[in-house]
């Protein structure tokens, strides 16, 4: 578990396999989401990732704490708790009441956690899923740390939505309350590493293939083309998990998708188009795009927070976080220079074969500064 996908060692999630139906309304085989998605969550290494993300637990305390009067005497609901660790900020803040509810076995280390800071009183830990728990009454506040990678990967939102729809209060406040795709183009070496690894796959498998030949009399070269296609979409189509240095970054970053969590709908989220042009800073050679998020702490209009926090997963140099960027790599690379425009339609979907993976399409065009128009591009790529 854990370095499934393309994440960093002890990657966040481990869904790489069969889950459930595409969209908001096809049905989610549960004990298949459990095995591909929520056991990874039940592992303490696993919540211990994510509680020594400084940047992220850095933003849920300052939200918390810089902002009691959201939480001093309220009801409070944590859309998957994990270890508690909201939970108890939230009752630490003044909450009058905590539900806690966590779809795994990690609610038992969540309700030990909970003793032994002596909330008991205050934060109930609920087991199960929140789309089928119930709660005595409705709540002020819901908490929860909802985001994949490049926000929407995981689909978990879809559960914080559930939550909203069925236990906020009209009044309540949603903790983050916004959240903001981005994309830019960027620079990188990965373009020529995974292209160089695509072809160093395929000339092991001619190899192979002769071995095979010669050693067991069996001819296998029929297999060419649909391992081309494995391997192609493995090291070429397929986003990569990064941190990024900012000057990878060669060009203007443009929101692709903005969320409001109190309103927004899964119909919203479940498909994600957008337009968007982007402006080259310097002459290098554009090798693709980066994905990233960020998500704010604002409270709700009427009720808004007495200080604002913002979360951030871009490009930083020292404040790198375990969700790093997506990297979506053009093959090959193009020599861009300054002044030019690169214009990107953007679509992001859920894969078919499991609600909790996206596919993305890129299809854009490059407009030098000349004006003169190069070949346009279009591709797809797996977020896994
Ligand atoms: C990203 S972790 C966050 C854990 C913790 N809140 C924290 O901030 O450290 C998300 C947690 O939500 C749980 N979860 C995801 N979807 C859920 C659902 N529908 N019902 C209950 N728990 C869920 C997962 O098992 C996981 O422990």
């Amino acid at each position: 578990m854990g370095s499934f996908g393309n994440g960093p060692a002890g990657d966040r999630t481990g869904p790489h396999g069969i889950g459930g139906g595409g969209g908001p309304a096809a049905a989610v085989d549960k004990g298949v989401d459990f095995a591909n998605y929520f056991c990874t969550y039940a592992f303490l290494y696993h919540q211990k990732e994510m509680l020594s993300d400084r940047v992220r637990m850095d933003a849920y305390y300052n939200a918390i704490f810089q902002n009691k009067s959201h939480f001093l005497g309220k009801t409070v609901l944590d859309v998957g708790t994990g270890s508690g660790i909201l939970a108890i900020w939230s009752a630490q803040a003044g909450a009058r009441k905590v539900y806690a509810v966590e779809a795994t076995k990690m609610s038992e280390h969540a309700r030990a956690l909970v003793k032994a800071n002596n909330f008991e009183d205050v934060i109930e830990v609920i087991e199960g899923s929140m789309e089928d728990i119930s709660l005595p009454e409705k709540v002020d506040v819901i908490i929860s740390e909802w985001m994949g990678y490049f926000l929407l990967r995981e689909s978990m939102f879809d559960s914080v939505i559930c939550a909203r729809d069925r236990w906020l209060k009209p009044t309540g406040v949603m903790y983050p309350s916004h959240a903001r795709m981005w994309m830019a183009p960027i620079r990188s070496g990965l373009a020529d590493q995974k292209s160089n690894d695509f072809e160093g796959a395929m000339d092991d498998w001619h190899c192979f293939l002769e071995d095979t030949r010669i050693s067991y009399g069996v001819d296998m070269s029929i297999l060419t083309k649909p391992f081309s296609e494995e391997q192609k979409k493995w090291y070429l189509q397929t986003s990569l998990w990064n941190n990024l240095h900012p000057n990878q970054v060669i060009g203007t970053a443009a929101t692709v998708k903005e969320i409001d969590c109190l309103t927004t709908t899964v119909d919203d989220i479940a498909e994600v188009r957008s337009n968007f042009s982007s402006i080259i800073k310097c002459n290098t050679r554009l090798c693709g795009f980066s994905g990233w998020f960020d998500v704010h702490f604002r409270g709700r209009m009427e009720d808004p927070a007495q200080k604002e926090i913002e979360l951030t997963t871009a490009p930083s140099v020292d404040n790198g976080t375990h969700w790093g960027q997506q990297v979506f790599l053009l093959n090959p690379a193009v020599a861009v220079s300054e002044g030019d425009e690169v214009d990107v339609s953007f679509a992001m979907t859920r894969s078919k074969e499991n609600h909790r993976l996206m596919e993305v399409v890129l299809d854009g065009r490059l407009k030098q500064s000349s004006g003169n128009l190069l070949q346009p591009f279009r591709k797809l790529f797996y977020v896994e």
